[in-house]
């Protein structure tokens, strides 16, 4: 049920999603995801909540173009996605998408900076010299310049979830997407991941859609869109950016 309109109405979304429905095939088939509609535009910070197992994961795999929708469609910047192959797939989401995990997915041999300028290798847009100016400036703006050449595993754990940030903006994606970006983090770290994502919606002009458990940060992003047994149950505004 929709308790009010999403704030934004936008001519040309970021991200759009039409009757999106995900079902696995089985003897008795499982509905992940069912007849969502939304629309999200640049510079927003949504959150997915719901109850464990209403379909927040699965949602966000579809929204990332990991998984495709058994009906409906996921569309970027205006451009479907049904009918792209997996290489054409693959490319749009290494140009266009930034994901970070629960687990920081860091590759543990390789340092920090390392980590960073892979996306950018495997996008083959700029040259080693760049990649590595690009990967120290944008760990530097998340406050690690201190660590670029540490591996992950002499990083605190709020540190390497910031370097997965850093990892996810290497080539300036227009959406994050986040599954439990702080779910395995202390309160201290939480707090840190959190006005990291913030400060990337305020300065990058990126859009983060994250799925979340913790409804204190869920409440104080601008969006919230609630998930009940695959649906959408509601989907608003923070109150304070309404009746602002
Ligand atoms: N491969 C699968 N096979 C069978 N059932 C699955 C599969 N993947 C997900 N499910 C089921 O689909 C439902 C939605 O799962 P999903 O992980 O998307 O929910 P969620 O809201 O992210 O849950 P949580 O908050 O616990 O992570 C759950 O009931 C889950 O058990």
């Amino acid at each position: 049920m929709t308790h009010s309109a999403p704030p934004t109405a936008v001519s040309r979304p970021l991200l759009e999603v039409r009757k999106l429905t995900r079902v696995l095939p089985a003897i008795v088939p499982v509905t992940l995801v069912k007849d969502v509609n939304f629309s999200i535009g640049s510079s927003e910070f949504v959150a997915i909540t719901g109850p464990s197992g209403s379909g927040k994961s699965s949602l966000l795999y579809l929204l990332g173009l990991l998984d495709r929708p058994t009906e409906g469609e996921v569309l970027i910047n205006g451009q479907g996605t049904h009918s792209l192959s997996k290489r054409d797939l693959a490319h749009l989401r290494l140009e266009k998408l930034g994901f970070v995990f629960q687990f920081h997915f860091l590759l543990p041999e390789f340092s920090a900076l390392e980590n960073v300028t892979i996306p950018m290798q495997k996008l083959g847009q700029l040259s080693y010299r760049q990649q590595r100016e690009r990967g120290s400036a944008l760990l530097e703006g998340l406050g690690l310049s201190e660590f670029l050449h540490r591996r992950p595993a002499q990083l605190s754990g709020g540190q390497r979830q910031r370097v997965a940030v850093a990892r996810a903006l290497a080539n300036a994606p227009q959406l994050i997407l986040a599954d439990e970006p702080t779910g395995s983090l202390d309160s201290v770290a939480t707090e840190q991941v959190f006005e990291t994502l913030a400060s990337i919606v305020a300065k990058e002009e990126t859009t983060v859609v994250a799925v979340t458990h913790d409804i204190d940060l869920a409440e104080r992003m601008q969006r919230r869109i609630h998930l009940v047994d695959g649906m959408v149950d509601y989907d608003r505004a923070r109150d304070d950016l309404v009746n602002s």
